[in-house]
């Protein structure tokens, strides 16, 4: 549990390019309403009551962040990206102050959709348990895993679908014990997509707590309208 001077700082990684978008501009700066994706995303994490601090990871070549009003508050600090995800992660992590934070959230710019109930649910379940985790959603379909034969995809067979789970972000973990699980993955060239991967692989325990649906990653074109109306909804639920 953190002690009461401490805070909980969280950490958005916000360096990508966004290919599968399929559009010449990183999509954390593609706008629903009247803010970009960055802005949604960090807005929900800035206003929520546990976390006092926002690192943004951001892209050396970023021609967009400087434009934002984002860029001149006091509790957000902006570094560095990586040239994956895992390394913009971790320089954000070696950002905070470790004699002032404990426990750390990391959540992707591209999911502008988190509520502030989502947020509460992971960190106090987690800090119950003194046990980091992820928000998650179990799958709904029937998942298939395919196998390619030249032009083509066929089914090579139907995966257990029992205890299944989509991993979302944020992911909340206790500061150094994220960081040490990263430096160690990277120093053994494993693949890391996310912050419970890294600790998987020190075997640490991560607690997988079911959040909304609709708290998508905007990857695909399709993504951004479809957030544009889970946005939407989440207002009218608000103002209901
Ligand atoms: N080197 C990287 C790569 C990704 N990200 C961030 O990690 C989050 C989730 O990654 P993803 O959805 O894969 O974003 P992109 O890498 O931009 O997308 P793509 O793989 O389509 O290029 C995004 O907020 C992205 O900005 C990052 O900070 N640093
Ligand atoms: C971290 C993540 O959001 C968990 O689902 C996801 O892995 C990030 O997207 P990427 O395409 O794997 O970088």
């Amino acid at each position: 549990m953190p002690s009461k001077q401490t805070s909980i700082v969280a950490i958005v990684p916000a360096a990508g390019v966004g290919k599968r978008m399929q559009i010449n501009h990183p999509k954390q700066y593609l706008t629903i309403g009247n803010q970009t994706i960055l802005e949604h995303t960090v807005e929900t994490l800035l206003t929520h009551p546990q976390i006092s601090k926002v690192i943004i990871a951001i892209s050396a070549e970023d021609e967009y962040f400087q434009q934002l009003p984002l860029n001149k508050l006091a509790n957000v600090q902006v570094v560095e990206g990586g040239e994956e995800r895992v390394h913009s992660v971790l320089n954000g992590i070696k950002a905070i102050d470790t004699e002032q934070t404990d426990w750390v959230l990391v959540h992707d710019a591209a999911r502008p959709c988190l509520t502030h109930q989502d947020i509460t649910k992971l960190i106090d379940s987690c800090l119950a348990e003194n046990t980091g985790g992820i928000l998650a959603t179990p799958v709904r379909d029937t998942m298939k895993r395919g196998v390619a034969h030249g032009q083509q995809v066929f089914i090579k067979q139907t995966e257990e679908r029992e205890q299944l789970w989509h991993a979302l972000t944020p992911q909340f973990y206790p500061l150094l014990q994220l960081k040490n699980a990263i430096e160690f993955a990277l120093s053994n060239e494993v693949t890391i997509t996310d912050e419970a991967s890294a600790i998987e692989y020190s075997k640490h325990a991560s607690l997988l707590i079911e959040g909304r649906g609709d708290n998508i990653k905007v990857t695909r074109p399709d993504d951004l309208s479809l957030a544009e109306f889970i946005l939407h909804k989440q207002e009218d639920e608000i103002c209901a």
